[in-house]
């Protein structure tokens, strides 16, 4: 039998994403369902493996795209040539993608910071998906058994979100939750959409009557789709045990307002996951993590959680 093949780019080489790709390449129960490919540099791969006392990478499992000068690496440091070269990783697995060679892309974290000092003009991930593959619409979901959320903005300031909630984009990624949700537990799903004031604005006393402007009328044309969504809820209290029993992904209008309970609930076994592309990409939910970087006290979970769902959202393994 044939094991679909699955990219997974080593993200930023001065991270803790080439020990996670060599622990992952490790692992049995991965290699029974999918063959999993890293995109990135296999002499970092091999100057880790060596400096951990580990095996080396199967150059099978390996496409080795040679997008750095692995001496030059040191671990934990933001490097313009980091950023450079996660990028390269991630630009030929999308392009992959694209042409049918893999069935679906995970991504190790790169570093926002040497990304930018690379002069790459996207914040993250997410945004070079949406422009390289034309998404229409396109949004970041994070999941776990435990709680799911999708992001209405995402890397962004704060002061700028107001201006980016409107209607059209509400309702866009009630639909993208509503469809993956539906696709992952074989069911219409439930959804809980956020105010985004204190209180959920009480009725125009805290922000600009952003629920009753926009959240409000965007709940009602998703339920009129329809699709089971309810909302907007004050956020301090949206995600009690009472409301999360029963809800499959809530709606949050800002990064920090899902991610902040969804890491605290299930930083281990959260999955990234960009929504509305025509390629299926999944992520762990963790970052760079330059303070460990090199060590080989990681956690892998998250990555293997990745390929897992990565495997299951292509159809390459029974959902
Ligand atoms: N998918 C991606 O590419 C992501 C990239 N980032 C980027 O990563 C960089 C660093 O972000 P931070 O905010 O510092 O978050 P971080 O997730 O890298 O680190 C936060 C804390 O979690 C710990 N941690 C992270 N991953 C871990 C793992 N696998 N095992 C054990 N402990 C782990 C770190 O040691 C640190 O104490 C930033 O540039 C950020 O933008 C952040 C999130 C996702
Ligand atoms: N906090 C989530 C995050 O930063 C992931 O971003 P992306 O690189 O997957 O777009």
């Amino acid at each position: 039998m044939t094991l679909p093949r699955i990219a997974v780019t080593m993200g930023d080489p001065a991270g803790v994403g080439p020990e996670l790709c060599l622990r992952l390449l490790r692992d049995a129960h991965v290699r029974s369902y999918c063959h999993p490919i890293v995109y990135g540099d296999s002499a970092l791969l091999r100057r880790i493996a060596d400096h951990l006392h580990w095996p080396r990478p199967d150059p099978a499992h390996v496409l080795d795209l040679n997008a750095i000068n692995t001496q030059s690496v040191v671990p934990g440091r933001v490097m313009a040539e980091c950023g450079a070269a996660a990028y390269r990783y991630f630009t030929q697995a999308i392009d992959d993608a694209l042409a049918g060679k893999v069935a679906a892309i995970v991504t190790a974290p790169l570093n926002k910071k040497s990304l930018h000092a690379a002069g790459i003009p996207f914040p993250g991930h997410t945004e070079i998906l949406a422009a390289r593959t034309n998404a229409e619409r396109s949004c970041m979901m994070l999941t776990a058994d435990a709680i799911t959320c999708s992001l209405v903005t995402a890397h962004v300031g704060y002061r700028d979100v107001p201006q980016l909630l409107t209607f059209e984009r509400i309702v866009d990624v009630i639909e993208l939750t509503a469809d993956a949700m539906r696709r992952l537990r074989g069911r219409p799903p439930r959804l809980l959409v956020c105010g985004l004031n204190p209180h959920a604005g009480e009725r125009g006393l805290f922000g600009d009557r952003e629920e009753e402007r926009i959240i409000v009328p965007a709940v009602a044309a998703a339920c009129a789709k329809p699709i089971d969504v309810s909302g907007p809820l004050p956020p301090d209290t949206a995600f009690l045990p009472k409301y999360r029993k029963d809800c499959d992904a809530y709606i949050c209008m800002y990064h920090d307002q899902g991610l902040i309970p969804l890491k605290a609930l299930a930083f281990e076994d959260a999955v990234n996951v960009t929504l509305g592309l025509p390629i299926v990409r999944t992520s762990v939910d963790h970052g760079t993590a330059f303070d460990i970087a090199w060590q080989g006290v990681a956690d892998v979970s998250s990555l293997l959680k990745a390929v897992g769902l990565a495997a299951k959202l292509s159809g390459e393994r029974p959902v």
